[in-house]
């Protein structure tokens, strides 16, 4: 038997960090929402006990780096699974973008292997091993719009935001995750979201409060060492991008439209600039 599952990429409408643990990692606050630029797993089951992971994208790690490969590991584990799984990643989303590429993969190895092992494991279950693969995972399991809190994984299912476009451009650069928290100076952050306020926008589907609302606290620390970031978020004022923000540690930059009419006009702006430029719509 072969099965599909889709692995949306995601973006962060907001992100504040409210203190750093003892366990080294940030408390946060964020505001995140799936889009429809996804990588593509095919899974099928093999006799043999053993993972096989293949994909086009020769820049990812095939091996046990590889998240989809941790999280076919860590269910055959928990659940006693004796065969193996063969998984096919078709990659669409662009590695080490701040869009949850791997953590997404991770998150419908878990969904897909529930299915092809006939499993029943509840998504309550899958969230909890989502949670020992990655921050982001347990949100990629349902996907959506959610608040999540904790260091990532305590969510609070939200309503969708107003349909419109979202451009995606990603200048030429892999940001590290872990680098970019490492130099967050959490006594002296700037300027905080409002979480609050964007929550209550995206609830009244409000679009002009939700573009005023974004914001992340990383860029503070991924723009200085990545100036590109910043004069790509410029650009992207000026094609008319009615709000504008990275998305997680970065470098990808993603800008908010209402009008279908302006959408080319920014989208061949933006390919001048660089070479990764998506045009998606929020998944609901
Ligand atoms: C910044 C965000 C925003 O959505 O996304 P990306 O930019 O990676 O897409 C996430 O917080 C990333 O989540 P994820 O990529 O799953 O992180 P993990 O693998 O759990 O952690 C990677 C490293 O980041 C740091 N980390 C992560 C999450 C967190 N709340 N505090 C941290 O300090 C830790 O140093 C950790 O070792
Ligand atoms: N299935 C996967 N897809 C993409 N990257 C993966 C995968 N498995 C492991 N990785 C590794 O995870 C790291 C972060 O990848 P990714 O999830 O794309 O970043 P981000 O969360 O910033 O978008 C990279 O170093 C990459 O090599």
């Amino acid at each position: 038997m072969k099965i599909y599952e889709k692995a949306p990429a995601k973006i962060n409408l907001s992100l504040d960090i409210l203190r750093k643990r003892d366990d080294g990692y940030h408390e946060v606050e964020m505001i995140m929402t799936m889009v429809d630029l996804s990588d593509r797993l095919e899974m099928s089951e093999l006799s043999r006990d053993t993972i096989i992971i293949t994909s086009q994208a020769g820049y990812i790690p095939l091996d046990e780096k590889n998240l989809a490969f941790q999280a076919a590991r860590l269910i055959k584990e928990k659940y006693d699974v004796k065969k193996g799984v063969y998984i096919h990643l078709d990659k669409k989303i662009p590695v080490s973008a701040g869009l949850a590429g791997g953590s997404s993969d991770a998150a419908a190895a878990l969904r897909g292997l529930n299915r092809l092992w006939k499993l029943n494991i509840p998504v309550s279950d899958l969230k909890k091993m989502a949670e020992e693969l990655g921050s982001d995972v347990p949100f990629c399991i349902e996907g959506g719009t959610a608040l999540a809190t904790g260091r990532g994984e305590i969510l609070e299912k939200l309503s969708s935001p107003p349909q419109c476009w979202v451009i995606l451009a990603k200048p030429p650069i892999n940001v590290s995750t872990a680098d970019v928290y490492s130099r967050v100076d959490v006594r002296n952050i700037k300027k905080h979201p409002s979480t609050e306020v964007l929550k209550d926008a995206i609830e009244n589907k409000d679009f002009q409060e939700i573009c005023q609302s974004l914001g992340n606290v990383l860029e503070d620390v991924t723009m200085p060492m990545y100036p590109q970031v910043k004069q790509l978020k410029d650009v992207m004022h000026r094609l008319g991008a009615e709000g504008v923000l990275m998305s997680g540690s970065g470098p990808t930059v993603f800008g908010l439209v209402s009008k279908q009419s302006k959408v080319n006009k920014i989208y061949n702006g933006l390919r001048g600039f660089c070479n990764h430029v998506y045009v998606v719509r929020i998944l609901t």
